[in-house]
């Protein structure tokens, strides 16, 4: 913020604040870079939440614009404008103009207005494309520019090898980001922090929790849904690419309903590990046969203590890792992003056969929202291309599930959009 920015409770700066929005809505580039010299461009409209990001958006709108303008007060003059701005100022370059200089002046990717909705919600629910994938590129690179400060933090901080216990609340592959701690979390932005009474999940919690089977679904203590069958046909689809052929060496961490393993089990694999953390799943795999199929290997623990021996008693009787697969599947609970960076930054590459070897993740990073699936979806392929890996998408059409009422009954919906990306993942060539 520049030196003569009045203080924040100087009433001013509302006034000010209210010319902004105005500017935006019409982008009017030229109040809004003067503006920017005093006012956050992270400011909100009290009654709608609106931000400047949203009211640009919204100005791309014609009835949009109309409804902006009659809210705001004086007649939306800003800085002696009589409302000469001719329709050209209101053009599809002017709005994207608008946005990027936003952006540039910190404005927030993922704020919500009381509508529930980010800039790019909104963006995609007026169709406007262009203004939509600035707000997704946008948010790439604020995520991937806290996930690298967010690591060098955690070099500095490091005290133990295990670093994801210490980080309960980050976004994960089954917490739904409208959630107030996961939306806070998924930038640690500066949404207004609401009250948390309802903390999500986390390992050492959900390793301790007593589980509930019932015939579609795994819930938790506290109703926590931990898999549930309408995911059947992801988890078909995902083996039938990942493990097109008979005879292959799989590895599958997180058994759960069982569902993706019985689908591996169908094609008959030479080998089949499966990794799985908690003693009710164990449990229910020994009762219903899994340990005493002859192709089958259970080890029972989290993936982080166990991965690492298996290389190294692998290691220690070979002399070299020849316990490689050529299909290894990653689905767990109550784990952050960080956790599967960190599984296929450090394991899948030691793991899988660099000869033809292919691998994949339940892909539910940020599912109740296309702007935040979307973001992360382009995180998650920078992320792997680092690591050494390229990513195919199979889109697989998804049923509305509320409207069938499969959250009945659970806590926090985690899957809202039409269609899945389903990653298949090699390395790169
Ligand atoms: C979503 S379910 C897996 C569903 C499975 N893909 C299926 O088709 O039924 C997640 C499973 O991962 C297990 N899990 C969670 N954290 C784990 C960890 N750190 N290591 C190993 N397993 C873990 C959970 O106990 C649960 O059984």
């Amino acid at each position: 913020m520049e030196s003569d920015s009045p203080p924040a409770n100087d009433p001013s700066l509302a006034a000010d604040a209210r010319l902004l929005l105005q500017a935006a809505s019409r982008h009017d580039l030229t109040s809004l870079q003067e503006l920017l010299r005093t006012v956050p461009a992270s400011v909100q409209d009290p009654e709608t939440g609106f931000t400047p990001l949203h009211a640009a958006i919204a100005g791309a709108d014609p009835s949009q614009r109309a409804s902006q303008d009659d809210e705001v007060p004086n007649g939306g003059a800003v800085h002696g404008d009589t409302g000469e701005k001719d329709e050209e100022a209101h053009g599809e370059e002017a709005a994207i103009e608008t946005v990027k200089q936003l952006l540039l002046n910190g404005a927030i990717w993922n704020d919500l207005d009381k509508n529930d909705e980010t800039p790019g919600c909104l963006a995609l629910r007026l169709g406007r494309q262009d203004l939509y994938t600035i707000m997704v590129d946008a948010g790439v690179r604020a995520e991937i520019l806290l996930t690298r400060l967010d690591e060098y933090e955690r070099l500095e901080d490091r005290s133990s090898d295990d670093e994801e216990e210490d980080i309960p609340q980050e976004t994960t592959p089954r917490i739904p980001n409208n959630d107030n701690d996961a939306d806070k979390s998924l930038t640690n932005n500066n949404q207004p922090p609401l009250p948390s009474t309802d903390p999500l999940p986390n390992q050492p919690s959900y390793l301790s929790s007593p589980l509930s089977f019932q015939p579609d679904r795994i819930l938790d203590a506290s109703t926590n849904s931990i898999m549930m069958s309408w995911e059947t046909t992801l988890m078909s689809r995902s083996a039938a690419l990942l493990a097109p052929t008979a005879g292959l060496r799989i590895l599958n961490i997180g058994h759960g309903m069982g569902i993706i393993d019985t689908e591996f089990q169908s094609t008959n694999p030479s080998t089949h590990h499966i990794v799985e953390a908690h003693p009710a799943v164990l449990a229910q795999m020994r009762e219903t046969g899994w340990y005493a199929k002859p192709n089958v290997v259970v080890h029972e623990g989290r993936w982080q203590d166990i991965l690492p021996s298996i290389i190294e008693n692998d290691e220690a009787k070979d002399g070299a890792t020849s316990l490689l697969f050529d299909v290894i599947y990653f689905d767990t609970f109550a784990e952050p992003y960080s956790a599967l960076r960190r599984f296929f930054d450090d394991f899948v590459i030691g793991l899988l056969d660099d000869d033809g070897g292919r691998w994949g993740f339940f892909n539910g990073l940020g599912a109740d929202r296309q702007v935040c699936y979307d973001v992360y979806g382009k995180v998650l392929e920078l992320d792997l291309f680092e690591a050494g890996f390229e990513v195919e998408w199979t889109g697989v059409e998804m049923p509305d599930l509320e409207a069938k009422g499969e959250w009945e009954g659970v806590k926090r919906p985690y899957w809202r959009l039409k269609e899945y990306r389903l990653p298949v993942c090699r390395f790169v060539g």
